[in-house]
């Protein structure tokens, strides 16, 4: 039997929800096929945090490394995908079954029953700095979400990431898991080497476990 593969990647396009104030992503065609010209070339021009993407501590730290200069080993390996639709406004301590986190080297939380594919929801859940910190203490490497950011919309600290950034771990954010049943995989999402980034726009793949 053939691996299953999960694509928990939203699709870059025009109807791509934005963060408010960012500029459009265009996907243009510079070079057009014809009888005097044999290929079509485009061009691409888009945020670094649209649709599904990964931070780089750049973002939130002026030390921080790039997108070019982050290692891999967060982005590729075992994962364990969590429900967390029951959560209010932020998903809290007492929100989370430990448990299942317990050892956890990557955590993926859905909050969405349904991704918002044609809207920005400006009133995504946040995770709690609370959080961060008990998966950090518990050597977490990498923390996903399906929201756009882990830290509220109008977050002037960025507390959470701030966590993230005293454990040196790393972020997805804008998974789409809507399919993805709560429970291990293996992750891939890995960032393009862009220099200079704080972000980088990813293709996240869940895969079944070999059992
Ligand atoms: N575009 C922005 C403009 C202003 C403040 C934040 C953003 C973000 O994109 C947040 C991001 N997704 C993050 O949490 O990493
Ligand atoms: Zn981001
Ligand atoms: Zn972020």
């Amino acid at each position: 039997m053939a691996t299953r593969i999960w694509d928990i990647t939203q699709r870059l396009g025009k109807r791509t929800p934005l963060w408010p104030g960012e500029p459009d992503l265009v996907v243009q065609r510079n070079v057009q096929l014809g009888p005097d010209c044999p290929v079509n070339i485009g061009q691409v021009t888009a945020p670094l945090h649209a649709g599904t993407h990964a931070d780089a501590p750049l973002h939130y730290s002026n030390e921080g490394v790039d997108s070019a200069g982050s290692s891999l080993e967060p982005y590729i390996g075992p994962c364990v995908v969590v429900d967390m639709r029951h959560a209010g406004e932020r998903v809290e301590v007492e929100d989370c079954d430990w448990e299942a986190l317990e050892g956890a080297a990557r955590v993926l939380f859905r909050t969405y029953a349904t991704f918002p594919h044609d809207a920005w929801d400006e009133n995504f859940k946040a995770i709690a700095p609370e959080v961060i910190e008990r998966l950090r203490v518990g050597r977490t490497v990498l923390i996903g979400v399906d929201t756009p950011s882990l830290d509220p919309q109008s977050s002037k600290t960025m507390d959470a990431h701030h966590e993230v950034l005293a454990g040196d771990m790393r972020i997805l954010e804008g998974l789409v898991l809507d399919d993805v049943p709560p429970g291990e995989y293996e992750l891939i999402a890995l960032p393009l080497p862009l220099e200079g980034a704080d972000a980088s726009p990813v293709r996240a793949i869940l895969r079944e476990l070999a059992r």
